[in-house]
C-alpha cells in the first residue's frame, strides 16, 4: 500500500460513522521488547476495519504479527502507537479497570490455550464467563441459543475429557459467546484440528456472524479457513499488504503466495 493510499486509509477509519464498524486499528505500531535482546516490530502501521456483522480473517504467515493484532485489538496489549477502537470506544481512553470490563462485556475471547476446565460440564463451561459476572447480565433466551449452538444436547452433561476435539473447540466458542459480546476475537480457532472438526467450528463462527448477529474477527494460517470469513487481510512482516472481500478459497491461496513474493522486497525497501 502506497503511503499516501495508507494515509487516506487512516483518515477515511477514524472518520468511520459510528456503528459501522465493531473494531478499528488505525495506524497501529507494536514492537515486542525481550530482556537483553533487540525489539521485535510486531505491527509496522496496520489499518483495519472489521464491519459490523461480518467476519473478517487476518492471514499470514508465521512472525507475520497476527496474535499481537488480535491481543492489540482485543485490549489485551497496549499499541505503541496508533488508534484501536471496539465499535465506538477507543482503547486509548480508558484506564486499566475500565479496559477490563470492555474486555469482559463487549469482547469474546478465543485463544489458545484457553482451555475448558476439566471438572466442570461442558455447560458448566460455556456459561461460565456469566456466571462469574454474575446471574442475570445475559437473557435465558441468548444463553439457550448459544448452548444449542455449541451442538449435541446429550453432550452437555459431559466432561471436557470425554468430547472430542472438534466438540472442546466449539465448547470453547460457545463460552466465548456466552457473554453476548460485540465482536468475537478467534486466534487460529482452528489449529490441530481435523478438516472435519475444523469445518464444525467454522461452522458456529458462521453461524455467530449470520444468526446471532455477531462480528468476528479471527486469524489463520489457512487459506480455507480464511475463504470462510467474508473479508480476508493479508498480512506480512507486520504490514497489510493486501485485502479480498468475498474470498474463495483459490484466490486467497494465489493472494498469499504473491503477498510473501512482495514482502521481502518491501522489508529490504523499509530497512534502506
Ligand atoms: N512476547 C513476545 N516477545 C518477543 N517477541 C515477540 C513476542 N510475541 C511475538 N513476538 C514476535 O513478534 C513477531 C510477530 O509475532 P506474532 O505472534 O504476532 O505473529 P503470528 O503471525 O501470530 O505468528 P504465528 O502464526 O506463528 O503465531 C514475531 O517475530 C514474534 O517472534
Amino acid at each position: 500500500m502506497s503511503r499516501t493510499t495508507s494515509a487516506l486509509t487512516r483518515k477515511a477509519l477514524g472518520n468511520a460513522s459510528p456503528g459501522r464498524f465493531a473494531a478499528r486499528l488505525i495506524g497501529v505500531r507494536k514492537s515486542h521488547r525481550t530482556p537483553g535482546g533487540p525489539a521485535v516490530e510486531a505491527l509496522r502501521g496496520v489499518d483495519l476495519a472489521v464491519p459490523t456483522g461480518t467476519m473478517v480473517a487476518v492471514i499470514g504467515p508465521s512472525g507475520a504479527g497476527k496474535s499481537t493484532l488480535l491481543h492489540c485489538a482485543a485490549g489485551l496489549t497496549p499499541a505503541d502507537s496508533g488508534g484501536i477502537h471496539v465499535g465506538e470506544t477507543s482503547l486509548s481512553t480508558l484506564n486499566e479497570r475500565a479496559l477490563t470490563r470492555l474486555r469482559r462485556d463487549r469482547i469474546g475471547l478465543l485463544l489458545p490455550g484457553f482451555d475448558l476446565v476439566p471438572a466442570l460440564t461442558v455447560r458448566e463451561n460455556i456459561t461460565l464467563p456469566v456466571d462469574l459476572a454474575g446471574r442475570g447480565r445475559v437473557d435465558a433466551g441468548w444463553s439457550n441459543r448459544v448452548i444449542t449452538a455449541f451442538g449435541p444436547a446429550n453432550r452437555l452433561d459431559r466432561r471436557p475429557r470425554e468430547l472430542t476435539p472438534g466438540e472442546r473447540r466449539r465448547a470453547a466458542c460457545a463460552r466465548a459467546l456466552i457473554g453476548r459480546p460485540e465482536i468475537l476475537i478467534a486466534d487460529e480457532p482452528t489449529a490441530g484440528l481435523d478438516t472435519r472438526a475444523a469445518d464444525e467450528v467454522l461452522a458456529l463462527l458462521r453461524l455467530a456472524v449470520s444468526d446471532m448477529g455477531r462480528t468476528v474477527l479471527t486469524a489463520t494460517r489457512d487459506p480455507y479457513v480464511a475463504s470462510r470469513a467474508d473479508i480476508v487481510v493479508f498480512l506480512g512482516d507486520g504490514r497489510v499488504l493486501d485485502r479480498l472481500s468475498a474470498p474463495d478459497q483459490h484466490e486467497v491461496l494465489l493472494r498469499m503466495r504473491r503477498s510473501e513474493s512482495a514482502a521481502p522486497a518491501r522489508h529490504r525497501r523499509a530497512e534502506r
